[in-house]
């Protein structure tokens, strides 16, 4: 198929991606892509390995500039914004391979993530003054919060790289979500994690649509997971746009099947 899908012009869309392109040099890597994420609610890209699903993050946090094509949040357009500039405006992304900073305490770790809301100016923070110490007592209420939700109370005075996997996921989950996103960038959340972590995982981003009313993007191999959470799924291969629908539509889909079983 070689024609870009059409969006749903129906749907309330907090990201609209259209006919998005991305060459390396003489590779597409990504050619096409169209794909709408509705408010709360989980959308997954999937695709056989090497099917560009990466470089379209990549292009949606503004670490690459698309070749052509336009990305819309809200009513506005992004594709031309920095990668700083883009998490300024809510769309926060997690990455294949954890980031954490693995020396400091998972408690740590969620301070961090609050520095530039703590970051009142160097006089206040070197006075400690009122407002500095308040902004401080909330990042930290904030930080406690966050390791409850996620179940890692228990663990928030360890290094962060000695926690398990599943528990380092779900602290790189709580770092987001400490910047309030508008919209979450998962890349391959449960690579790495052993069933039980996979069930957990799943519970959570439940959790996150359905009480926090937060909207994903999920990037997954596991389509055990994307078949039960996803509300919509965007299949993309060889860069290209292959189908698109629920997990049932998809699951029935010849060309998905065939994309697949020519991995195997
Ligand atoms: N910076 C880059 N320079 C050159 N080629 C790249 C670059 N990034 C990605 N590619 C190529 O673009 C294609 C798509 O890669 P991408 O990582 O986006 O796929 P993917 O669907 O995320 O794959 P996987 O499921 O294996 O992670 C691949 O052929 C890859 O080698």
């Amino acid at each position: 198929m070689s024609s870009p899908l059409q969006l749903n012009k129906n749907a309330a869309a907090l990201l609209k991606v259209d006919k998005l392109a991305m060459r390396f040099g003489g590779l597409h890597a990504v050619n096409g892509v169209s794909l709408c994420v509705p408010e709360k609610q989980i959308v997954s890209l999937i695709g056989p390995n090497g099917a560009g699903k990466t470089t379209v993050f990549n292009c949606l946090s503004g670490f690459y500039r698309p070749t052509s094509g336009s990305i819309t949040l809200g009513n506005e357009a992004i594709e031309h914004l920095s990668s700083h500039q883009i998490a300024r405006k809510g769309v926060l992304r997690t990455f294949q391979n954890v980031r954490l900073f693995k020396q400091m305490t998972a408690f740590e770790n969620l301070l961090v993530a609050q520095h530039s809301q703590l970051n009142t100016g160097f006089l206040s923070g070197l006075l400690k003054t009122a407002d500095y110490r308040q902004r401080e007592r909330q990042a930290m209420q904030q930080a406690r919060y966050w390791l409850k939700r996620m179940a890692l109370s228990d663990v928030g005075n360890r290094e962060a790289g000695t926690l398990a996997y599943g528990q380092q996921r779900r602290l790189e989950i709580a770092r987001c979500m400490l910047a309030k996103p508008r919209l979450l960038l998962l890349d391959e959340p449960a690579a790495g994690l052993n069933p039980r972590e996979t069930e957990d995982l799943k519970a959570l981003l439940g959790e996150l649509r359905d009480n926090d009313g937060i909207t994903v993007l999920l990037i997954e191999h596991d389509m055990k997971l994307v078949m039960s959470i996803s509300d919509h799924i965007v299949v993309i291969n060889q860069g290209m746009p292959l189908a698109e629908g629920t997990a049932d539509e998809i699951r029935q889909n010849a060309d998905v099947i065939k994309a697949y079983l020519g991995e195997s």
